[in-house]
């Protein structure tokens, strides 16, 4: 609440903050990631979820003054012919079910085809979101292409908005986005401001999964463990599959911290996994080996490969 909205006087505040989440849907190739890193600025933004919003698979977050964009992913809508099709259908039925806007992505140098029209029927399911077309690389189109395809795109719906741009150039980016907010609930930011490099990232993820270790371990082990993020991958399921080490001094502590039949480490994992996916804002899938590095503490070399 502001003052004057305090004190009780009438006058609407000048800008209110919104936020909200937006999905881009659209042919694959049609500029999608382009334009969602053109956005967002670089590469991929992260940032640490405040407890109340859900988890959901995070590109990047576009940050102003006024207001947050969340943009998330969703695999493309395809006409389902396999079973993997069906689910990934249902998968983008859950997150499209629940964005506040969705942005409907057409190239300006390829004429509006079967393709683009099946997307927009499918738009008319979630009709909680509001609907905006965007023409992507108008930098790869003429005027006259330009206008005929902005014509087309206003013949398939009544969209909320229609915003030309190109990702390459940055022709009118600023105004999609300004375009995308206004169409946001007045919300607090969603997200915390600041932007977290993927190199503290790790660590901070490390320190979770040692966290997850120590929990309900014995006191003896916590000054013997440590933990690193070796490696990640995007997978083709959406899911971001990240590869850990948990680092015990003695071979007695191996045992410990996999329990028997594995069981320590499942809890471990499991535990970890949602303490991470809370922190990333997105689906993981967490692989833990536990190694064995005699004696760390003591060794300059385990130290320094421990990030210590
Ligand atoms: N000239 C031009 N090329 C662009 C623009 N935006 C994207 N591209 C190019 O179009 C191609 C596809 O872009 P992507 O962003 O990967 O498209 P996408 O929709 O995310 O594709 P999928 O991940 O397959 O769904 C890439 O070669 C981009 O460099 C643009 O504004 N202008």
């Amino acid at each position: 609440m502001n003052a004057e909205q305090a004190d009780g006087v009438g006058t609407e505040p000048e800008a209110e903050h919104r936020a909200g989440f937006v999905s881009f849907v659209g042919r694959p190739n049609v500029g999608k990631s382009t334009l969602t890193n053109a956005l967002v600025g670089q590469k991929i933004a992260i940032t640490s979820p405040k407890p109340q919003t859900t988890r959901r698979a995070i590109r990047g977050i576009v940050h102003r003054p006024d207001g947050q964009l969340i943009i998330v992913d969703t695999p493309g809508i395809h006409r389902p012919r396999t079973l993997l099709g069906e689910r990934l259908n249902a998968l983008v039925e859950a997150t499209l079910g629940d964005v506040d806007v969705i942005g409907f992505c057409v190239p300006a140098d390829e004429k509006l085809g079967p393709g683009d029209r099946f997307i927009n029927e499918r738009l008319d399911d979630f009709p909680r979101a509001k609907k905006v077309a965007i023409l992507t690389k108008v930098d790869e189109a003429s005027n006259g292409e330009i206008i005929d395809q902005l014509t087309r795109l206003g013949e398939l719906r009544e969209w909320d908005a229609v915003v030309p741009i190109s990702s390459v150039t940055r022709d009118q980016l600023d105004v999609l986005s300004d375009v995308l907010l206004e169409l946001m609930p007045v919300s607090p930011p969603l997200y915390e401001a600041e932007q977290i490099t993927d190199e503290n990232e790790d660590d901070r993820i490390a320190e979770l999964i040692r966290e997850a270790a120590l929990d309900g371990m014995r006191d003896e082990l916590p000054h013997s463990l440590a933990a690193t993020v070796d490696d990640r991958e995007e997978r083709e399921d959406g899911l971001l599959a990240l590869y850990a080490s948990i680092y015990v001094e003695r071979d007695s502590q191996k045992g410990i911290v996999i329990g028997k039949g594995g069981s320590q480490l499942r809890d471990i994992g499991e535990r970890a996994r949602h303490e991470i996916e809370a922190l990333l804002g997105r689906r993981i899938y967490l692989s833990l080996r536990v190694k064995l590095l005699k004696e760390w503490q003591r060794d300059p070399k385990a130290l320094g490969r421990l990030g210590f």
